[in-house]
């Protein structure tokens, strides 16, 4: 019957007809083009594409190095009917991404659901355009003027230390989780810098606030299925606490703001509150009230769980290497003692402790998979083409791991970063903090912490693992934005009862 009336229509209405085929051929023409200039990646399932691939792992940095072995250096994959999905791997492509191609690439893809809705498109870790460009200058600006790289951050970090051994020393134990102590005094550092006072470890507000950080941290990834769809929300349980956490955060936020307001006097500036309130209240200031707790969030969330997971790293593969431990407690008590405080500056002073950091960071990668990226044009790397609109995952692991650059990248050498001169090297594919026009505005306090902090917990302690030093696993945990160390528990020793 359907034959009967298309052949009648078709053959008494050539224009009908015409109008027929030309259809038939677009869609065609799509189809074959769009197979033409994919990418190389896994097959697609239909209507779901890869979701099946990513959905059953939680090591999503683990899978995509699988895909990278069958398809190279640029891979992609495809969430649902539309959303493609492009993770670009090895340094030099990376840095083609990132640093050459990094005005196109600068954009988080801030339209996906979940991001969309918590951050709304403001503050400056998850916005674009000028939000982005005009709180990211601010903030860049106001932790300089705050003393960042200066003496007065530095001196808290090194006060921080201080309470952070204390409560070491004073939980009485010879064997402890360092998971207890380590956020705390990060977290105190951005505290200081953002509401201009640091909390007692034992603080309600404190605790509930680390609680809150911790659980948005450890869940809000590539594995949730609201951040790319919306009708999965209602099923997404974590995406709703992470929602309720997030209002809880702001909402102490507005407490802090409240205080500010009602206690600030005209030109003296405590913190970073006071110095955004004072930009509000100018003339041509650019900044509005919404994106103040949205930037206050980010800092925290920044600042505090990519800071202390890396001293935790730091401290694993010091015990998982207790020769690399004994050379670098060596070296800080032959060059500035086992009592005075350490500086920053000490750093060239102390080489092999600045290598052993690095090489953590290296092997380890926390930021394995750095914050995803996106382009409002089509993206040429290589003669290949990452279309516009797509969710791009920079690997830095993999230019961490990259056999061009390092070699024998998988076992932990602090050496490989000293020359022959005892300076560090500068490895053009070692990035951390990432790299182009979007990489971290906290690198250099990050540094800072991650330097003071351990080189004062090695003046005053001896850490060693519980269980043979060969059974520690160093495979991290992909749980959420961070790759994280497998909890462990160590045996904390006064440096000053050893004698060496
Ligand atoms: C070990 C410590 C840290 C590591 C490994 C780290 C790593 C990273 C990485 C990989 C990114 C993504 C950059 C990109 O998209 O290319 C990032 C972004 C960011 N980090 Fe850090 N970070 C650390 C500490 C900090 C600290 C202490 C702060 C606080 C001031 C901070 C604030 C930020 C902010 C605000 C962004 C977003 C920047 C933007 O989107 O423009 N980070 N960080």
């Amino acid at each position: 019957m359907l034959f009967h009336i298309l052949h009648f229509d078709l053959f008494i209405n050539p224009i009908i007809g015409l109008c027929f085929v030309f259809v038939a051929c677009y869609f065609i023409f799509k189809r074959v083009e769009s197979r033409l200039q994919s990418l190389p990646g896994p097959t697609r399932w239909p209507i779901v594409g890869n979701i099946p691939d990513l959905a059953f792992t939680r090591q999503t940095y683990r899978r995509l190095l699988e895909f990278r072995d069958k398809y190279g250096d640029i891979v992609q994959l495809r969430l649902g009917p539309n959303l493609t999905v492009v993770a670009v791997f090895g340094h030099k492509y990376l840095y083609e991404l990132l640093v050459e191609n990094g005005d196109k690439t600068k954009y988080r893809p801030s339209w996906l659901h979940l991001p969309k809705k918590l951050f709304e498109e403001t503050g400056v870790l998850w916005s674009n355009g000028e939000e982005w460009s005009s709180l990211r200058k601010f903030t860049i600006n106001a932790l300089k003027e705050l003393g960042f790289g200066s003496t007065s951050i530095e001196k808290r970090i090194q006060q921080e230390a201080g309470h952070l051994i204390k409560a070491i020393q004073s939980e009485g134990k010879t064997e402890t989780d360092l998971k207890k102590f380590i956020p705390k005094a990060v977290s105190n550092i951005i505290s200081v810098i953002v509401f201009g006072d640091r909390f007692e470890y034992t603080d309600e507000d404190f605790l509930e606030l680390l609680e809150n950080l911790d659980y948005i941290f450890t869940n809000f990834g590539y594995q949730q299925p609201s951040i790319f769809f919306s009708f999965m929300e209602p099923v997404d349980f974590s995406a709703q606490i992470i929602s309720e956490n997030m209002k809880k955060i702001k909402e102490y936020c507005r407490k802090q703001v409240k205080w500010h307001e009602e206690t600030q006097k005209k030109g003296v500036v405590r913190d970073f509150v006071d110095m955004y309130l004072e930009q509000i209240g100018t003339e041509n200031g650019t900044l509005s009230e919404r994106s103040m707790f949205q930037i206050i969030f980010d800092l925290y969330a920044a600042g505090t769980e990519t800071s202390s997971t890396g001293l935790l790293w730091i401290v694993l593969y010091l015990i998982k290497y207790p020769v690399v431990q004994t050379k670098c407690a060596a070296e800080i008590k032959r060059v500035i003692g086992l009592d005075t405080t350490v500086q920053f500056s000490d750093k060239e002073k102390l080489p092999y402790v600045t290598a052993t950091i690095n090489e953590v960071q290296r092997i380890s990668t926390l930021g394995a998979l750095s914050l995803p990226r996106s382009s409002l044009e089509d993206v040429e790397i290589d003669g290949k083409v990452i279309p516009k609109n797509s969710v791009i995952i920079p690997h830095i692991y993999s230019a961490h791991h990259d056999k061009t650059e390092w070699q024998k990248p998988e076992e932990f050498k602090p050496e490989r970063f000293i020359d022959k001169d005892r300076h560090i090297i500068k490895h053009k594919a070692f990035y951390p903090f990432s790299i182009g026009p979007r990489a971290c505005p906290g690198k250099q306090l990050g540094e800072m912490e991650m330097f003071i902090f351990t080189v004062s917990l090695l003046q005053e302690f001896e850490f060693k693992s519980v269980i043979p030093p060969d059974d520690l696993d160093i495979e991290g945990l992909q749980t959420g934005v961070t790759l994280v160390p497998a909890s462990y528990t160590v045996k904390v020793n006064s440096r000053h009862k050893i004698t060496h």
